[in-house]
């Protein structure tokens, strides 16, 4: 799902983001426990299943590394998804952690389970701000309303997850289109 070099996605503050967003989507962007376990509950009857896209390491895109305060040209471990209910994706998201942080831990045997699912296990887990884009995620070409980015950390490991909220999504849980 990779088309080649995109457009970073314009972000700016959740707070900022705010006047332009209905009440039914704020509840999704600006939540902060697990994105996981949300969709698994909303979207229940229906079955979850994160399908993986791409894992591997390589350089973060620019605006990944400013957000990491990494230098840009280090490398990172890279993981895009489709997080979907019956097999229909309902978010794209993109994951990015500094390989200094990676001691330890056991990322690259995560295949199909979710990343929220180890994660929000971790103790002491810690998430920077959220900030949000309305522009369309830069690895995937499927629209929707919202993008959110935010650093999540524990200890020396941090890991800035995007997610990226698609119309499919929208369409069905009767939300409205912004
Ligand atoms: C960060 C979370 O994990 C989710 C799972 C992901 C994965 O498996 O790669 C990526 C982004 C998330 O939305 C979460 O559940 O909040």
């Amino acid at each position: 799902m990779n088309h080649g070099p995109a457009l970073a996605p314009r972000w700016r503050p959740l707070a900022a983001a705010r006047p332009a967003m209905s009440p039914a989507w704020w509840r999704w962007v600006a939540s902060r426990d697990s994105l996981t376990r949300r969709l698994i509950e909303a979207g229940a009857p229906r079955r979850f299943r994160v399908r993986l896209l791409d894992q591997r390491l390589g350089r973060p895109r620019r605006d990944e590394a400013l957000a990491l305060g990494m230098a840009p040209g280090r490398l990172a471990w890279r993981r895009e998804v489709a997080l979907c209910l019956d097999d229909r994706p309902w978010v794209m998201a993109r994951s990015v952690a500094p390989l200094h942080g990676l001691r330890g831990q056991r990322l690259a045997g995560l295949g199909e389970r979710s990343l929220g699912h180890w994660l929000f296990r971790q103790p002491g887990l810690e998430r920077g701000p959220i900030e949000v884009s309305a522009d369309p995620a830069p690895f995937h070409d499927a629209p929707g309303p919202w993008g959110r980015r935010s650093v999540l950390r524990h200890g020396r490991f941090a890991v800035l997850v995007q997610e990226f909220f698609l119309d499919d999504m929208a369409d069905d849980l009767a939300l409205p289109a912004r």
